[in-house]
């Protein structure tokens, strides 16, 4: 299926990060997500039920990213993905996270995944 919702520069606060200064402050997460899907069904019923909602899934993200600390922006993107694809039926998904601040001699480092999930 090459039918995509997608989500590009989602601007989201969080605390991460392996050094003791990174646990008592919040910091800038961007996100770029492309969610496989069927574009039919919901063209054919004009339902947003049919389809991802691309609002409420950036709203879920933004959630998640204040509600959780990690070390890592790997377990961060994994753990995130995982609870992304059962709570709204993902079946594949492409995710970039981006830590804009990290390396000040880069416009950003970060992780790109991508994941299929079997419901
Ligand atoms: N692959 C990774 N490398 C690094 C991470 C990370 O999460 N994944 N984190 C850090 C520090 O937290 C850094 O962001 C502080 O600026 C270093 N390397």
């Amino acid at each position: 299926m090459s039918d995509l919702v997608f989500i590009e520069g989602l601007k989201a606060k969080a605390v991460i990060g392996v050094y003791d200064w990174e646990k008592i402050i919040q910091q800038d997460l961007l996100l770029d997500l492309e969610m496989e899907h069927d574009n039919r069904l919901p063209a054919a019923t004009d339902d947003l039920s049919k389809t991802l909602d691309y609002e409420a899934i950036s709203n879920y993200i933004l959630a998640y990213c204040l509600e959780h600390q990690f070390e890592l922006i790997e377990t961060l993107a994994e753990r995130l993905l995982t609870d992304l694809a059962a709570t709204f039926q993902l079946q594949a998904v492409r995710l970039v996270l981006r830590k804009p601040a990290a390396v000040a001699a880069a416009d950003a480092v970060g992780v790109k995944l991508y994941r299929r999930f079997a419901h």
